[in-house]
């Protein structure tokens, strides 16, 4: 008998195909809510999930008894209660890589955007405010030359990093968990203490993932510590930085501009201050959001389930305890 599937966000033709090929699937291309009685249903039989930007709770999962494996549409996990799900011999996937190159895309263009003022210009020519030659009250900042404080430096911090460095000349900082010699080397980057890299860098941008460690790392005091004329950038999720103190600083002009691709609440709250900011550039969570790479994650994510729930080792599993126990 074939095992079962629940897919809960959108997969192509193809992929659909490849996985009936292997196994019963329960489709939700457009899954509001956990609640849905169907996906529910579906649930109580799943053998394996394929989907992102839901919530699993262990709550969740005790209403998948026959749960051996998850396949997140994403590379980021602070969806899910990775400890539990070892602890339950459930396997857990994401999808690193192939989405690194266009994230990073998406943090340059935070930065160029923030510096060079480009979505306040285009809405002052939009509204027909264009009457005369612009004056200095709305010249931008050069990115090129500038210093580049990234707070993480991954995948994604390296490949934001290596735009700055090799492509706009800017000296790089970072702090990370652990040293990373082969990119000091290639870009010259330098580590350093957070402190020190929020109080000299021009660009801040942060590109860690979220976890217990991280949760609020930037709040009133590193906001503080930054220069006047620095730019915040964030990538990486909303809950690492402390979003009421992010929202006084750029009151008080502790900082001059924020780029952010990720808040707090997803989807934005209508009563967020943020959007209203001139300062601000806010974008609705687009870092891998291009059809190449969506397409690719989705592909990495019914890969490593096809590979898992066949008892092979999947491409990119997050526990690999739980790997073990899969494959006794
Ligand atoms: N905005 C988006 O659409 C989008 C897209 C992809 C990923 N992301 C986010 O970006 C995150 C990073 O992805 P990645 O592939 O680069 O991950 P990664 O694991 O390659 O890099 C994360 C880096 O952060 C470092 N780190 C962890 N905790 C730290 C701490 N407390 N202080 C300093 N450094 C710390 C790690 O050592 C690692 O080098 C994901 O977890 C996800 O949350 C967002
Ligand atoms: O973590 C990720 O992959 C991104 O945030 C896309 O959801």
């Amino acid at each position: 008998m074939k095992k079962r599937i629940v897919a809960f966000r959108r997969l192509n033709d193809d992929q659909l195909d490849q996985l009936r090929g292997d196994f019963h699937v329960d489709y939700f291309d457009n899954l509001e809510s956990a609640d849905d009685p169907a996906f529910l249903a579906a649930l109580a039989k799943a053998h394996g999930l394929v989907g992102a930007s839901l919530k699993i709770t262990p709550a969740l999962l005790d209403k998948a008894p026959h749960l051996e494996a998850i396949a997140s549409i994403s590379v980021g996990y602070d969806n899910y209660p990775v400890e539990e799900l070892t602890r339950r011999g459930i396997l857990l996937c994401n999808t690193p890589d192939v989405l690194t190159e266009t994230t990073a895309d998406t943090g340059f263009l935070l930065i160029m955007a923030t510096a060079r003022r480009a979505v306040e210009l285009a809405d002052f020519v939009k509204r027909g405010d264009w009457q005369s030659s612009i004056g200095e009250a709305q010249f931008g900042s050069d990115v090129h030359g500038k210093t580049l404080g990234m707070v993480g430096l991954g995948r994604i911090g390296a490949a934001i990093a290596r735009r700055g460095a090799l492509g706009f000349g800017m000296p790089i900082l970072y702090s990370n968990a652990s040293p990373k010699p082969a990119l000091e080397k290639e870009l010259g980057a330098r580590r350093c203490e957070l402190d020190e890299l929020l109080e000299a860098a021009d660009f801040v941008c942060v590109t860690v993932p979220l976890s217990a460690q991280t949760e609020r790392l930037i709040g009133a005091r590193e906001f503080a510590l930054m220069r006047q004329s620095a730019i915040f950038i964030n990538i990486s999720r909303g809950k690492v930085v402390d979003e009421a103190a992010l929202i006084a600083a750029l009151e008080q002009g502790e900082f001059r501009a924020a780029g952010l691709d990720v808040f707090e609440q997803e989807p934005l709250p209508k009563d967020s201050p943020l959007p209203q900011m001139a300062k601000v550039v806010a974008l609705p969570h687009i870092g891998s959001a291009t059809v190449e790479t969506r397409t690719a994650m989705a592909q990495r994510a019914v890969d490593n389930i096809t590979l898992a729930l066949g008892g092979q080792r999947p491409i990119s599993p997050v526990n690999t305890d739980a790997w073990a126990t899969l494959s006794d």
